[in-house]
Parts: structure tokens; C-alpha cells; sequence
């Protein structure tokens, strides 16, 4: 979908990409970076708005030095900022943005009733976009992004400005556009958290540089640590500590601490061995007659990538999810 090859973009005070070579492919890819990484300006090379000062880069296989329009015809674009003429409806907007793509009167009012419905505003459609919540406008920004019926849509900051429960809403948006339409999605954000449950594929970039690209099974592998909660009984009045005893005693590969999940306190890590490992813990809670509340394996966050990072600026990235509760 997306190709670069040592691009750079520099302007007079600071280089905004340095020699950046990263490949995109379908399904929805987060590029993730702190503010002033560079995404907004990736994303405008890559519409051909901005020219690039070195290197190259390919969208649908199109070169964004000279297929800017074409690129623009297949490809949606929300932009971060507010952008929306306040006195026009959602639905006058999104038509005249079907018409400005060279969609047909009758297509344009179609398609635009049919991305109003997806993003969830049909029933707001009339009203001016004046009196519409950040959501909703984020909404009508999404909806010009898509109405064209492009293969692949660049979304800047989509989530900025929303509270949790609109930021999860837009997220489902986002991932639907690929399941539902097959159009593909790149989607920046500086909070990695958010990115983990949304996309295919993460690519984080760090002062203009590629820190990281991969799948986002590989960043949040599951790990072999096992978390064990049970609860106490009349004859076993520390539940957690019998099962730690039986388990020692069995062989068992305690790890310390609880690892900062809830309640942590109560909460047994062990090192899973493989199937037999769960069987024994089931033998030893039922033996024990207690209750077991759960038993899980523990994931990496995305964001725990970056405490073994030993650049400082991967530890700053990692803060900078956490400060924003990713
Ligand atoms: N037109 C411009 N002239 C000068 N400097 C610019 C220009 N556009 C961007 N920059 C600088 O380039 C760097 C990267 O900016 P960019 O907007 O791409 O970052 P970003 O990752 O999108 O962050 P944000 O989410 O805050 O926009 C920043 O230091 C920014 O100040």
C-alpha cells in the first residue's frame, strides 16, 4: 500500500523525517510517535501535498513526487484539525467533498447517506456542523475521508480530543473500515495503548527516524507467565498461599511479585510449563478445595516495548503513553 525509501523532509530549524524506509501493507497500521515525530508530515508527502527534500515514496504503487492527483483520487484523508465550515450540514459537506472527488450528483448523495449511516451521525445529518460535539465533527471528518470509496484512508490523530468512551467508538469505526469496506487504513496516534487493539500492524517513529515496524501480535506476544487468583476458604484461610506451597512443592517455577495487575496482592505468577502446567494448577486448587477466580496468561502491552529500549528517547515514547493513559 505504502512504500518509502530514505525519505527525508527537512525545513530550516529541524529535519521533521530523517531517511525514513518503511513498508505498509493491508489492514489497518498505527504510526504511532510522540508529538513532533513527523506523522502529519509523512502523511502529506504521502498525499502529495508536500514535496519531500531526499528519497522516495510509493502509494498504490503510484510516486508521490508525480501522481499527487491520482494518489488523491484513490486515496481518504482526515486531516488532525478542525477543518469543518461550521454554517453547512453533514450532509451538504460530505456531498460537496463526493463532488470535489468527481462523484456524480445522484452517486455523491448515495454514497454520502450511506458513510453518514457507518459513522453513526444519519440521524444528525441535517443539523449544521456548528452545533456538532468534537465527536461528532470527527465523525464528519471521517465520513469525507470514505465517501469516495477509496482503497486506502490516512487518518491524523482521528481519536484526538474524545473522551474514552468516544475514543472507543471511533476505534471500532476505524477497525470496521477495513472489515467491512476492505479499505485499508493508516491511522497515527501518540498513545500506543490505544493503537494495540485497533490495528494489524504498528510503526512507531521517534524525531523523524523509524524506531520499530511490526506486526502487533509480535509487539504484544503472549508470554509463558501465568497469572493465578483463588479465594480463601474456612480451612485455608490464605488460599494464595497454600496454592504457592502446593504449587513449590510440585516443582513449580514461582515467579516474585505480582507484576502490577489488579489486585496483585493475590495474585500467583508461575511459569507455564505447557498444557500440564494449567491441569496441575486445577488439580491443586480443586485438592486445596478452593475456589480458582482466574487463570490467564499475561500479554506484553505495546508499551512495555519500550522499557527495554536503552534509548533515552524509547523511554520518553513509553512515558508518553503511560502520562496519557494509553
Ligand atoms: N511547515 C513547517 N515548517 C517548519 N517546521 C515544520 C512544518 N511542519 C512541521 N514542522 C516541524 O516538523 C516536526 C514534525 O512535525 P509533524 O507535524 O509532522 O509531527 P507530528 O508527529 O504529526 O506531531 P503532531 O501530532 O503534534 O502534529 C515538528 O518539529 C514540527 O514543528
Amino acid at each position: 500500500m505504502i512504500a518509502t525509501e530514505s525519505l527525508s523532509k527537512r525545513f530550516p530549524r529541524v529535519t521533521a523525517l530523517d531517511r525514513l524506509s518503511v513498508d505498509v501493507g493491508p489492514g489497518v497500521t498505527g504510526l504511532v510517535g510522540a508529538n513532533g515525530a513527523g506523522k502529519s508530515t509523512l502523511i502529506k508527502i504521502l498525499l502529495g501535498l508536500s514535496p519531500a527534500t531526499e528519497g522516495r515514496a510509493e502509494v498504490l504503487g503510484l510516486d508521490v513526487a508525480t501522481k499527487g492527483a491520482a494518489i488523491r483520487e484513490r486515496v481518504g484523508y482526515m486531516p488532525e484539525h478542525d477543518c469543518l465550515p461550521p454554517d453547512v450540514s453533514a450532509t451538504e459537506f460530505v456531498v460537496h467533498m463526493a463532488r470535489m472527488s468527481g462523484l456524480p450528483p445522484t452517486a455523491a448523495r448515495e454514497r454520502t447517506a450511506d458513510t453518514l449511516r457507518h459513522v453513526g451521525l444519519y440521524e444528525e445529518r441535517y443539523r449544521p456542523i456548528g452545533g456538532y460535539s468534537t465527536g461528532m465533527k470527527q465523525r464528519v471528518k471521517l465520513a469525507q475521508a470514505l465517501v469516495h470509496d477509496p482503497q486506502l484512508v490516512l487518518l491524523d490523530e482521528p481519536t484526538n480530543g474524545l473522551d474514552p468512551v468516544g475514543r472507543d467508538e471511533m476505534l471500532g469505526l476505524i477497525r470496521r473500515i477495513y472489515t467491512d469496506f476492505g479499505i485499508s487504513v493508516l491511522v497515527t496516534s501518540h498513545l500506543l495503548g490505544e493503537l494495540e487493539r485497533t490495528c494489524d500492524h504498528v510503526v512507531v517513529v521517534d524525531g523523524g527516524k523509524l524506531l520499530r515496524s511490526s506486526s502487533t501480535t509480535d509487539f504484544t506476544q503472549i508470554t509463558t507467565t501465568l497469572a493465578i487468583e483463588v479465594t480463601d476458604s474456612d480451612e485455608h484461610p490464605d488460599g494464595t498461599r497454600a496454592v504457592r506451597e502446593a504449587l513449590h512443592a510440585r516443582g513449580v517455577d514461582l515467579l516474585e511479585g505480582g507484576g502490577g495487575l489488579p489486585g496483585a496482592g493475590h495474585v500467583l505468577l508461575i511459569t507455564a510449563q505447557g498444557e500440564e502446567t494449567y491441569d496441575l494448577v486445577r488439580d491443586v486448587v480443586a485438592d486445596l478445595g478452593i475456589g480458582l477466580v482466574r487463570m490467564e496468561q499475561r500479554r506484553h502491552h505495546i508499551s512495555e516495548v519500550f522499557t527495554n529500549e536503552d534509548s533515552r528517547t524509547g523511554e520518553e515514547q513509553r512515558k508518553e503513553a503511560v502520562g496519557h493513559g494509553g
